[in-house]
């Protein structure tokens, strides 16, 4: 486990921007170093805010957008192509302008397709793929049911869920499965697919974005030693590292030994 370090920038312009950047450089030190590079997708303002600052960062093209895999941590259970479903607008952001392999683009079954109706067995499904790639990739350190992600976007929402993993739900308390299937989320649709917690910690980066002043109280709750039950965010952290991307709004209430003011 990684201690959380934050980043605050002054705007949620700035804040895109800048972790931009970041991923791009984060992505090219993994190619660099391992041939390919992971990313896990987030969707929600934040993480398509960011995409589509890294569509318009001329280093993109230091990207071989080829080598890279995409997953999601979370999906809304919709049909595909529907303009609520987070890899509909992660095309729209950034992934219909940039050259990737579609056999590595995972994308979060839809309602409708392979599994039909039932979200159980497609979040089964889509656990199953993880499993294989990790096998493929001979498995993470810690966590042989996933690949060992690189980097790991995580939104996190006003209530502090992130990916969908809500308070106080089933799916925060989950410690043997990748992928769940979730029924009654507070936020709609009701029905979504998500990443659990240890495939989460599996990472060996997890960055979790929150900009904007109805941040501000999810940001101070999870980052003040709140439990993961009722504070999902606070129990999602990387391996080798954890950051927490903030703008100066979703700051603002940060005690001042976390984020000192002068
Ligand atoms: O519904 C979702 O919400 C969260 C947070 O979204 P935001 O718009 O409040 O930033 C997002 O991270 C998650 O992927 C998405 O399904």
């Amino acid at each position: 486990m990684s201690a959380p370090r934050l980043v605050v920038h002054r705007d949620k312009e700035l804040m895109a921007e800048a972790t931009a950047a970041r991923l791009i450089t984060a992505i090219v030190d993994a190619q660099s170093a391992r041939g390919s590079a992971s990313v896990v997708l987030t969707g929600g303002r934040n993480g398509n805010g960011l995409l589509a600052a890294l569509g318009a960062a001329p280093a993109r093209d230091a990207v071989d957008w080829s080598r890279l895999d995409l997953w999601w941590g979370d999906e809304r259970f919709l049909p595909e192509g529907d303009a609520d479903r987070n890899d509909t607008q992660a095309r729209e952001a950034l992934l219909g302008s940039v050259p990737l392999d579609p056999a590595r683009v995972h994308t979060m079954p839809a309602l409708g397709g392979e599994y039909g109706e039932d979200a159980d067995a497609a979040a089964a499904g889509y656990a199953a793929e993880l499993a294989a790639a990790a096998a493929q990739s001979g498995g993470s350190e810690d966590h042989g049911l996933v690949p060992s992600f690189d980097v790991l976007l995580l939104g996190v929402g006003p209530d502090t869920h992130v990916a969908s993993l809500f308070p106080e739900l089933p799916g925060v308390r989950e410690t043997e499965r990748a992928v769940i299937a979730v029924h009654g989320a507070p936020k709609p649709p009701p029905t979504r697919i998500s990443l659990t917690l240890p495939a989460i910690r599996a990472a060996r980066e997890v960055w979790l974005l929150a900009a904007g002043e109805d941040k501000a109280q999810a940001a101070a709750v999870a980052l003040s030693g709140a439990g993961e039950v009722q504070a999902p965010a606070a129990g999602a952290y990387g391996r080798s590292r954890t950051l927490w991307l903030l703008d100066e709004a979703a700051a603002a209430k940060l005690p001042e030994e976390l984020y000192p003011r002068h």
